[in-house]
């Protein structure tokens, strides 16, 4: 073989050998994270208006409770109701339903969850606040707020004002998330090695 070639194709083996690999920058923040984990939750809902998720993080960015809005455990998504305009309370979700914040608060997975965050895709309703205040969460991060005319997210808010729970929206980088099973994403960019 032709010295020259041989030479330049250790000089080029070494340069690739060399050159710095630097880490992928359009990776997920850990806010975007932690509400799209909020989010994909709020998949599991059976509820046809609404399907909000809550994601519960402590201190060190650690996820420790998950939740949607859905029937209590024992009561079948299939025989309780999921109306709203019903001629008989009785027969409307409300009486029924445990909303997405409750739900991550009691399937949390640490002893408690004072100090931490959670993300929510509905800002939360009266009811929900008073179970976030107590649980000692400290901060309410949420996607929206449109339901904030109604007197029980306007108690939410004076709650959360009294007992110094900060509360904001979160506005995404990213307007969609993707998630692909076939073909993922390393198979494209993995090195042969
Ligand atoms: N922060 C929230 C607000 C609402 N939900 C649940 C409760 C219901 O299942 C649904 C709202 O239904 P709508 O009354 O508007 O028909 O969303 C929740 O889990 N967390
Ligand atoms: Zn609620």
């Amino acid at each position: 073989m032709d010295i020259n070639l041989i030479e330049n194709t250790e000089k080029l083996s070494l340069e690739s050998k060399d050159k710095k690999i630097t880490k992928r920058e359009d990776y997920l923040d850990w806010r975007e994270y932690f509400m799209a984990t909020a989010f994909l939750a709020a998949k599991r809902s059976k509820d046809p208006s609404y399907q909000v998720g809550a994601c519960i993080v402590n201190k060190e960015n650690k996820i420790v409770g998950v939740g949607y809005n859905g029937m209590p455990i024992g009561c079948s998504d299939d025989e309780f109701p999921w109306g709203k305009n019903t001629t008989s309370k009785l027969d409307s979700k409300f009486l029924y339903v445990c909303h997405a914040e409750m739900n991550a608060i009691l399937n949390k997975n640490s002893s408690d969850v004072k100090d931490c965050t959670i993300y929510v895709g509905l800002f939360p309703c009266n009811e929900c606040a008073k179970i976030i205040i107590q649980s000692g969460i400290t901060e309410v991060i949420y996607f929206s707020d449109e339901k904030g005319h109604k007197p029980k997210y306007i108690a939410s808010k004076k709650m959360f004002d009294a007992a110094g729970v900060k509360y904001w929206q979160y506005i995404p980088k990213n307007n969609k998330i993707e998630i692909t099973f076939s073909g993922a994403d390393w198979q494209n960019t993995s090195s042969s090695n």
